[in-house]
């Protein structure tokens, strides 16, 4: 099944090829967009003591994860030293590694290059209280993030009210970066997705209106036809 994601993403158009590259690629942006997708079933999150004052997600959950699940593993590190968990957390299986812009001023390149190298797709993300220009510099590099989260509650904690005065970055966003994945996390449910959605967001975490929800499936399901609706109007 096509899923959203694919019609912002360059490599399925070409995709239509029978080289086994293009196999291998559809392969892969089929598992992101499961990935994607089903963010609201499977979403990770690291968090230290020093950029947030909880811990959740480590490596080894990941490990123990990986071993029962093909599934794309989105996780979003919010740490002060990202460069120090990209080793184990690409050994233990993560499909993505998100870092936060705030903490990555100097080393991002190195950061950027040492996350692919251990077979990662690489995102940054951004605070509300970040401009959105600060992430320009990492999607326009020789070798880029593949994936720009903006947060729109503060990172942290779940249960927040989304923040509808983010989604100029993420039309700002859009309108730059026409095939760039964008994610959104915080708040998102039945009420706010259409917001998100129509501003350009391709990637939807959301949690207490799934987990919260009678049928999660079918919030899934209306939150995935959002955004899927939106990508055919532009
Ligand atoms: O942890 C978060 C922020 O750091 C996220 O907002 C959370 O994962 C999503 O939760 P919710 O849908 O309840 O806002």
């Amino acid at each position: 099944m096509e899923g959203p994601i694919s019609k912002r993403n360059p490599i399925s158009k070409r995709s239509k090829g029978n080289s086994s590259f293009d196999k291998e690629k559809t392969r892969q942006v089929r598992q992101r967009q499961s990935a994607c997708l089903t963010l609201e079933l499977i979403g990770f999150i690291w968090i230290s003591w020093h950029f947030v004052p909880n811990l959740t997600i480590g490596a080894p959950v990941i490990e123990s994860l990986r071993k029962h699940t093909k599934a794309y593993l989105d996780c979003h590190l919010m740490v002060t030293n990202p460069i120090d968990y990209v080793e184990p957390m690409g050994k233990a299986g993560a499909s993505g590694f998100t870092f936060h812009v705030e903490v990555s001023k100097e080393n991002w390149q190195e950061l950027i290059g040492r996350i692919k190298s251990k077979g990662m797709r690489p995102g940054v993300a951004l605070k509300p209280g970040t401009p959105i220009e600060e992430v320009y510099p990492l999607v326009d590099s020789e070798n880029p993030v593949e994936m720009v989260l903006v947060m729109t509650v503060e990172p942290g904690f779940g249960g927040q009210k989304f923040m509808p005065e983010m989604m100029d970055k993420v039309r700002s966003l859009r309108n730059k970066y026409p095939s760039l994945d964008i994610e959104v996390d915080g708040g998102l449910g039945p009420s706010t997705i259409d917001m998100a959605a129509s501003a350009g967001a391709n990637c939807i975490v959301a949690g207490s209106s799934v987990f919260g929800a009678p049928e999660p499936a079918a919030v899934i399901s209306l939150m995935r036809t959002s955004v899927s609706d939106n990508q055919e109007k532009c």
